[in-house]
């Protein structure tokens, strides 16, 4: 009997013990791990410039998924200093946000600082290390040399190069006049970009309306939104989650436009090879490569030279060329119609409008408010919020901080073109500031490197200069652009950052008509 009452007794009070002891294995277990995550945050941040305190794995994504993220950056500069890490998820990335600092790290110490930090992400698109983008060291120096060698041998810098431009802007030009209103200008804008890039890369050209290059600059734009998903910083920090249904979704896209590009690509290289073969040659940039393919083999030194890394490289410089030039000129149009007083009183640009011809690069140095009008629409589109990401190519020590090899560090030129310290009032659209008190010069200000700084620095930086110049003068010179419902400055964040879409009404202007003849 009393063996019976004390099992009974000892039977409850071990279950009991045992629960509370499974509570507290599953209570402390997290604590635990806690605690080792912020030690090791802790340990790992002692030798980085300062920041906002990482939350374990999260890192500092809260506040800029939650709050304004441009804004939030410039805060953590304010109260952290011109160099400052934040933490990506549990991976840390510096910026360098003041110019005396990027041209120490980026400039002097370039061979240190100038990287690309590679990811799962990046490498399962591009195939591996292949591009000029996301490669490094000899082979990116070789890639990138052969790359503006044959832009130019294809005529960028040269009148080759500007009446392509040229050309593609007359085009958009009777495109949009010939339209219905109310119109979005996004997908016109990307055929003729898109046009000079492929006409310089495959000597090819779409009409105006085309299906293929619509479903292309599509693809483009789904694109500069998925890179930016937060399940890519997932992917990148672990990897095997790429095959976890349900949350492998945003992959399994990527993944399908990743195929598209590189068929369109490999179509545009197998149509060169067949023409390369009998003879064919014209002079674009994948018929130089194979060129250059061909007299590397005679010479048996391939080098960095094969099929798979000219499709890369094509896939580096149609995407560049054509995102970042497509997205600044939907910029400038949506803020010539909110602002129509701007063209209005402007000096220079009245004087272009009942010219003969076209404007040509060769006008450039004699419409200073025009160039100040295009310094001041960059400078507010603003739009990499997130530079292309740099990594250190060995441990290195600057500025008092320790980095190690492969740690992600950027030139912020976004808080750059927005600080306050150098742009009076940066939110307001203002191009005099572009301009010398005499209103007539235009004026240099060291800070303004929408193309960045360094090695890395923009390769197509003069294409999209003349790019910017010509289809945005001669489009406002041949039509009246307004606002068809209220036009928003509200910021639509993607790999760069685009407006909302909007849609405007065209009309010619007056005294005008067939002004833009290229003959
Ligand atoms: C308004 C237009 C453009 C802007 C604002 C722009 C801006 C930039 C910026 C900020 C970078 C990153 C540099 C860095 O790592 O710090 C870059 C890189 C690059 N851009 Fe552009 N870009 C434009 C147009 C173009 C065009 C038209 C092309 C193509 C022909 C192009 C090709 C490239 C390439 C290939 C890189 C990578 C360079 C490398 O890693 O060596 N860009 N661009």
């Amino acid at each position: 009997m009393s063996s019976i009452t004390s099992s009974s007794l000892i039977f409850p009070a071990l279950t009991i013990l045992l629960l509370f002891r499974n509570a507290l294995i599953n209570l402390l277990t997290p604590v635990f791990i806690l605690i080792l995550l912020t030690l090791h945050s802790l340990w790992y941040r002692r030798h980085l410039p300062p920041g906002p305190p990482p939350i374990p794995l999260i890192g500092n994504m809260i506040p800029l998924a939650f709050g304004h993220f441009e804004d939030q950056l410039h805060r953590w500069r304010d109260t952290y200093g011109e160099t400052f890490t934040v933490f990506i998820g549990p991976i840390p990335l510096v910026m360098v946000c003041s110019l005396s600092q990027m041209r120490k790290y980026f400039v002097d110490r370039a061979d240190l600082f100038s990287n690309r930090w590679k990811n799962y992400v990046t490498d399962t698109f591009m195939g591996g290390h292949y591009g000029v983008v996301q490669v490094d060291g000899d082979k990116w120096r070789e890639q990138r040399r052969f790359s503006l060698h044959v832009l130019r041998n294809c005529g960028v810098g040269r009148p080759e190069m500007e009446e392509n431009i040229l050309m593609q802007t007359n085009e958009l030009i009777s495109f949009l006049e010939s339209s219905h209103d109310p119109l979005s200008l996004s997908t016109p804008i990307a055929v003729c970009v898109g046009n000079v890039i492929n006409k310089i890369l495959f000597g090819k050209t779409f009409p105006q309306g085309s299906e293929e290059m619509r479903e292309l600059h599509h693809l483009l734009d789904t694109q500069s939104s998925l890179v930016v998903h937060p399940l890519m910083g997932l992917y990148i920090a672990l990897p095997w989650t790429t095959h976890i249904p349900l949350i492998n979704g945003p992959w399994k896209k990527l993944l399908r436009q990743r195929d598209t590009f590189w068929r369109f690509l490999g179509d545009q290289v197998e149509d060169h090879k067949r023409r390369f073969v009998d003879g064919g040659y014209e002079d674009n940039f994948t018929f130089s490569y194979l060129e250059e393919m061909r007299r590397r083999e005679e010479d048996g030194e391939m080098g960095s030279f094969s099929e798979w890394q000219l499709r890369m490289l094509l896939l580096d410089l149609f995407f560049a060329g054509m995102e970042t030039t497509v997205t600044t000129l939907k910029w400038a149009f949506l803020l010539m119609a909110a602002h129509p007083e701007e063209l209005d009183s402007f000096p220079s640009h009245r004087r272009e409008e009942g010219r003969e011809g076209c404007i040509t690069l060769r006008d450039r140095k004699n419409l200073p408010y025009t160039n100040a009008t295009i310094c001041e629409i960059q400078r507010i589109a603003n739009i990499l919020p997130i530079n292309l990401l740099r990594s250190t190519s060995s441990d290195v020590e600057e500025g008092g901080f320790f980095y190690r090899e492969g740690t992600m560090i950027i030139p912020q030129i976004s808080i750059l073109l927005s600080d306050p310290r150098i742009w009076n009032d940066p939110k307001q659209f203002n191009p005099s500031r572009f301009l010398e008190k005499d209103g007539v010069t235009l004026k240099r200000i060291p800070e303004f490197i929408p193309f960045s700084i360094g090695k890395r620095q923009c390769l197509g930086e003069s294409l999209a200069r003349a790019e910017l110049f010509i289809i945005f003068t001669n489009v406002l010179k041949n039509l009246r652009i307004e606002a068809h419902s209220g036009l928003s400055r509200n910021r639509s964040l993607g790999l760069t950052v685009s407006p909302q879409s909007y849609k405007v009404s065209i009309t010619r202007r007056k005294n005008d008509s067939n002004s833009n003849s290229l003959s």
